[in-house]
């Protein structure tokens, strides 16, 4: 069982960071498995105390001592902790007779959260992830109630129900096999909330939202990780709370070296983020780190979750380092290609948008300012790259009931193709094979995009014989790629 042990109390009154590291390290390296609630609790009360504007200034901390905190008392962890405690047992009264959870009980710890809380608010404010925003303000966010969800299962004792999460959504599984799985919580605006269902098997499910089946499947130690990912340092629109993003970069280490972060594609890119500002001594560089995210979100998720190359190519783009972005959001915009859009899916949406619309013009600025000697725009890998960017996106929307482009993306996209000149365009050799997929290649040398996926049945074609390669004339590109080839010709 987890729990609030001694061991853990004895730590109290905590008054650095390296205190609350110890707690994790007690709760996360003891047999039993690490208490949520608990550790919901100490993280929401140190965010919340060093970030709510009101008392920020007021704090009364030795700001000296190595890595200190606000005093963090036993006291107020401990009635915060009962509070959830009694709420689950009073609200739920289980005969805990079922060593399994069911659909059932699900819905009902859901609906527990659910009806506590306050009737409305604004659902994308800042620190609203916490068992202690719940438990002193009745307020949570999307995430949050999910999380809540499962914590509040932990405490009335089912060990089987655990925290589901794609890119944008967070859901739970539970049953003797892990093999049910119900919606907890609402996503986006205006939608009605499908709580107690089971996770779409319709359209949906080709959506972006649900990454075609393949979410991360949290361990209670997962779930550590994603309630440290969900630790929020912004004071305000452009500062954060060093000693809260410096506990979260510390905690994310720590779950990193125990092994946790293994599967956890996000919280591997978060890491990378938080060392991008400022490294730690001795720990591998943030480039690297993007890297083995992407190699998780390969070997684990097969390659359908989006974000490790956003991470990636944010980085890049960050860093100057254009040829490498480009890369990046072409492998991005391949995994996007085998979705369908669905109104669920604006939070991507948003993010090739952006890639498209700002990140790359501001890129061709800088490039054709004249001043870069080694310009992008004389290398037809940067060309290929950005074909199979765009390209993606044109298949994304193929076979979508929503349609992703506009004339607002054609501007950017044709401004910035008629960048690179003839010549560089020349050295791309689009190359079609049977499937209808096209294969960007240079003269010397093969560049395919790797996904030989048929989008309607969903199967590989793995038959390497149907791909044989012919140079396209303009009457058979891909349709996505005819637009784009118009564009520039
Ligand atoms: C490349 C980026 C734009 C940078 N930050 C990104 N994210 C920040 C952290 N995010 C996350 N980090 C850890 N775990 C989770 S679970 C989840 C779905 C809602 F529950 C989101 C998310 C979401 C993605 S993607």
């Amino acid at each position: 069982m987890a729990g609030f042990r001694d061991i853990d109390k004895a730590l109290f009154p905590i008054k650095n960071i390296n205190t609350v590291l110890q707690l994790f390290r007690q709760q996360l390296e003891d047999t039993c498995e690490p208490d949520l609630a608990l550790l919901s609790i100490v993280v929401g009360i140190i965010e919340n105390s060093l970030t709510s504007r009101s008392n920020a200034a007021l704090q009364v901390y030795e700001p000296f001592e190595q890595n200190s905190l606000p005093l963090l008392e036993l006291d107020a962890v401990e009635t915060l902790y009962d509070k959830f405690q009694n709420i689950m047992n009073t609200a739920v009264n289980i005969n805990k007779s079922k060593s399994f959870a069911t659909r059932d009980l699900v819905k009902r710890v859901s609906d527990v959260i659910w009806n506590s809380l306050t009737r409305s608010y604004y659902k994308d404010r800042a620190h609203l992830q916490s068992l202690y925003s719940y438990l002193t303000g009745s307020k949570l966010d999307c995430f949050g109630v999910a999380f809540a969800v499962v914590a509040g299962c932990q405490t009335l004792g089912y060990n089987d129900v655990h925290l589901a999460l794609s890119e944008d959504h967070a859901w739970v599984v539970f049953g003797e096999h892990g093999t049910e799985n119900a919606e907890v919580t609402w996503h986006g605006k205006g939608n009605e909330d499908k709580r107690g269902q089971e996770i779409g098997k319709g359209v949906s499910s080709r959506s972006w939202l649900y990454v075609n089946n393949k979410p991360v499947i949290c361990t209670r130690q997962m779930e550590v990780a994603a309630l440290v990912s969900a630790i929020n340092p912004s004071l305000n629109s452009t500062h954060d709370a060093y000693e809260v993003s410096l506990l979260q970069q510390e905690l994310l280490w720590l779950l990193y070296d125990l092994g946790h972060l293994k599967k956890y594609p996000m919280a591997i890119g978060n890491l990378g983020d938080l060392e991008e500002i400022s490294s730690k001594e001795g720990k591998v560089p943030c480039k690297t780190l993007f890297e083995e995210a992407i190699v998780s979100a390969r070997r684990y998720y097969n390659n359908q979750h989006v974000y490790p190359y956003t991470y990636q190519g944010g980085y890049f783009y960050r860093n100057k380092m254009y040829k490498e972005a480009f890369e990046s959001w072409a492998n991005a915009s391949d995994v996007i290609r085998l979705y369908n859009y669905s109104r669920d899916d604006e939070e991507i949406y948003k993010e090739f948008l952006e890639i498209a619309n700002e990140l790359i013009p501001h890129i061709m600025k800088v490039e054709s300012s004249g001043f870069s000697a080694n310009t992008i725009l004389k290398k037809p890998e940067c060309f290929a790259n950005l074909l199979r960017f765009y390209d993606g996106i044109c298949q994304w929307e193929e076979g979508s009931a929503t349609p992703v482009l506009h004339i607002g993306w054609a501007k950017p996209l044709v401004n910035t193709i008629s960048k690179f000149d003839a010549d560089v365009r020349a050295q791309v050799n689009i190359v079609c094979d049977k499937s209808g997929e096209e294969k960007f290649s240079k003269k010397n040398g093969s560049y395919f995009n790797n996904n030989n996926y048929d989008k309607e049945n969903g199967s590989h074609n793995s038959d390497a014989s149907k791909s044989n390669e012919t140079d396209i004339s303009a009457g058979n590109f891909h349709p996505s790629l005819e637009a784009l080839t118009a564009a520039c010709s």
